[in-house]
């Protein structure tokens, strides 16, 4: 395991006019592993994953970008150190092609053509690279695919531009069993070529059977990440549902605000 994370986030806020969502989260992500984000719904993931997309500002903290202290204040920003989110709707537009998707709003251009043969070759190799070999031909329209393909082609699309941090947000949701069985093991391809994983799910056994670390927020608190084999299954649930488990996450009996937030200061969850 390396021991640099690629993207750490220390002491992040975040707010919606007085509701806190995120206090105080630190997070990190390491080149070559699959980190999991878990955590109740509303228990502050989408947030987040937008402050690391540069999709929402932050009120205080620090992202510190491959050793260096970086500014994310737009999606433009998170694309240009090699940030990509693969959201769970997966935005491909079924009435296109595969490489016309993986390409959409960032075309190849040959004077004021599109160069569709260097499209077409980098779509190929990119999912050669990661050993894709489910989808008969590129010029296919996504409306054809699989769930299991189509969300292949959305995490080709997003390692396509030279990424190094990818985001998948529930990847597996709406896949059956075989189907997921594929995209984890892509999943765990994408970290054995190199890149950070964060895997956004709720699915106990995903997490389990791709992660390296597990990384569990509880109302808006990052309460633990910790080496996914120095935990069990049902320390995890504990920390998502009740913010503590045993010596892991929050110290003192949490207590809501009214607003869905447990207070402040009351936390142990580093980063190991
Ligand atoms: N734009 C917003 N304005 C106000 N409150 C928001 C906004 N976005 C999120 N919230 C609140 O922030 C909290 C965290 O929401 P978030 O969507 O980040 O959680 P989540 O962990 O991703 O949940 P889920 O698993 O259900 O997607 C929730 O209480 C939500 O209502």
């Amino acid at each position: 395991m390396s021991a640099t994370p690629l993207l750490e986030l220390r002491g992040i806020d975040k707010s919606f006019g007085p509701v806190q969502v995120l206090r105080d989260v630190a997070f990190a992500a390491y080149p070559g592993e699959v980190t999991a984000l878990v955590g109740d719904n509303g228990a502050g993931k989408s947030t987040l994953v937008k402050c690391i997309s540069g999709i929402y500002s932050t009120d205080a903290g620090q992202f510190i970008f491959d050793g260096q202290p970086v500014s994310i204040h737009s999606p433009r920003d998170a694309a240009s150190l090699g940030i990509e989110v693969v959201y769970q709707d997966l935005a491909l537009c079924d009435n296109l092609d595969i490489v016309q998707n993986m390409f959409l709003g960032r075309e190849k251009r040959r004077g004021i053509v599109l160069d569709e043969p260097t499209m077409e070759q980098m779509a190929a190799e990119t999912l050669a690279g990661l050993s894709v070999r489910t989808v008969k031909s590129l010029r296919q329209h996504v409306s054809s695919l699989s769930g299991g393909q189509r969300q292949t082609v959305a995490i080709a699309k997003a390692v396509l531009w030279n990424s190094r941090l990818v985001i998948l947000d529930e990847p597996t949701a709406a896949l059956g069993v075989a189907q997921t069985a594929q995209v984890l093991e892509l999943v765990r391809r994408l970290a054995d070529n190199g890149l950070a994983v964060v895997l956004i799910s709720h699915n106990m056994n995903d997490v389990f059977a791709v992660s390296d670390r597990i990384a569990a927020l509880y109302l808006g608190q990052m309460v633990a990440q910790v080496k996914t084999t120095d935990i069990t299954h049902a320390q995890v649930v504990e920390l998502i549902t009740a913010g503590r488990s045993g010596e892991l996450g929050l110290v003192t009996e949490p207590a809501t605000n009214g607003n869905g937030a447990a207070p402040a200061g009351s936390t142990t969850g580093g980063v190991s």
